[in-house]
């Protein structure tokens, strides 16, 4: 991962604010994007993902802060420049394709003032880089689902847009695919070297597309940082719920600092309060290990199969439960006790 310098940073997003009528849905939302890059806004429903990124295309103004391209200022509380006149390229949740024309003519939509030579060319181009070859002649109610998707991100691309928003592209299509298309969306994207933001509420999809990930939460961003840092080092309660999965356990820090973070010490803990201060950390389920030779047990209180893994809910002795993900051909039943250690790499700890 680069660093980003102020020079190689092409879109600024520096504290907005929107609000519909007297009701503000976006607070003080700050984030930036070098060219080539691809931002995700991963949020719950109702968090305000569409309407950042409205404001980003232009569609809604902003009542506080800044939005700049390449220096240039495209929004203020009191300007607007019109979407139209961004350049930027949009994909939405419903593909909105032209169904009376067919795959190349969607493709080349945009491309109406184009030289016809020109234009052409280019649609042969996307048509190879979204793999769409054997179709480009159809209709579009003649495609897969996926299909229809690689035509609407190839229609949004044609035009070399300085800027592609993706609106929940992916929503309509089952979970399984929905990850392929992301690593194959974001292969296309860097092979164009298109700067990008996404927006959706699926962490597997923000993971697998985009190179920074920012979540939103009742209109405020709580984090914004790589996937691997949001899932290693989530700097709230909030992040460290809502991305992946884990338990916050209670811990005692010593006297001395140091935290009780042996499981001999958290299973084997009285609630004594004046041993030092209550703190909490996130356990997540590829921390503890399933280890028959260990001396400390578990009981299974849950199993979830997940074909290469079991996800399992442990019951420690101290009555706290946990998570682990243990490999499928361990398949231990409800109730049974199981040796368990703990592998702790990043210790997340939030005040008790
Ligand atoms: N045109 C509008 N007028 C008034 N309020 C709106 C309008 N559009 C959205 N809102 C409200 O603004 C908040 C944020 O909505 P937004 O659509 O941006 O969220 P979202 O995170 O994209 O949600 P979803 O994932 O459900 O699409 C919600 O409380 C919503 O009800």
């Amino acid at each position: 991962m680069t660093t980003k310098t102020p020079d190689s940073i092409i879109l600024r997003v520096e504290k907005i604010a929107v609000r519909y009528a007297a009701t503000p849905v976006i607070h003080e939302l700050s984030f930036s994007l070098q060219r080539g890059q691809i931002g995700c806004l991963l949020g719950a429903s109702g968090s305000g993902k569409t309407t950042a990124l409205r404001a980003i295309a232009g569609f809604e103004s902003i009542s506080a802060g800044r939005i700049s391209w390449a220096e240039k200022t495209l929004s203020s509380a009191t300007q607007t420049v019109p979407a139209y006149q961004r350049r930027f390229g949009m994909v939405f949740q419903d593909y909105a394709l032209f169904p009376h024309l067919s795959v190349q003519d969607n493709i080349g939509f945009g491309l109406r003032d184009w030289p016809r030579n020109a234009a052409q060319k280019r649609i042969d181009e996307l048509v190879e880089l979204v793999q769409l070859r054997e179709v480009a002649k159809r209709w579009p109610h003649e495609l897969s689902g996926g299909q229809q998707q690689r035509v609407a991100l190839a229609r949004a691309l044609a035009p070399k847009p300085e800027l592609l928003l993706l609106d929940e592209p992916f929503s309509n299509l089952d979970a399984g695919l929905r990850e392929a298309i992301g690593w194959e969306v974001r292969a296309l994207l860097k092979a164009s070297n298109t700067t990008a933001l996404l927006v959706t509420h699926d962490q597997n999809e923000a993971f697998a597309i985009a190179d920074e990930v920012g979540v939103l939460h009742h209109g405020r961003l709580e984090q914004w940082a790589t996937p691997y840092r949001l899932y290693h080092q989530p700097a709230s309660r909030y992040v460290a719920d809502f991305v992946g999965e884990g338990v916050l356990l209670d811990v005692r820090r010593r006297l001395d600092g140091k935290l009780e973070l042996a499981l001999e010490q958290l299973v084997g803990e009285s609630a004594s309060p004046n041993k030092g201060e209550r703190v909490q950390v996130l356990i997540r389920p590829d921390d503890i290990l399933h280890d028959d030779l260990s001396p400390i047990t578990a009981v299974v209180e849950n199993k979830a199969f997940r074909g290469a893994e079991f996800l399992y809910t442990l019951r420690l002795p101290n009555g706290s439960k946990v998570l682990s993900l243990v490999p499928s051909h361990h398949d231990h039943a409800i109730g049974e006790a199981i040796g368990i250690r703990l592998d702790l790499d990043h210790k997340v700890i939030f005040a008790g």
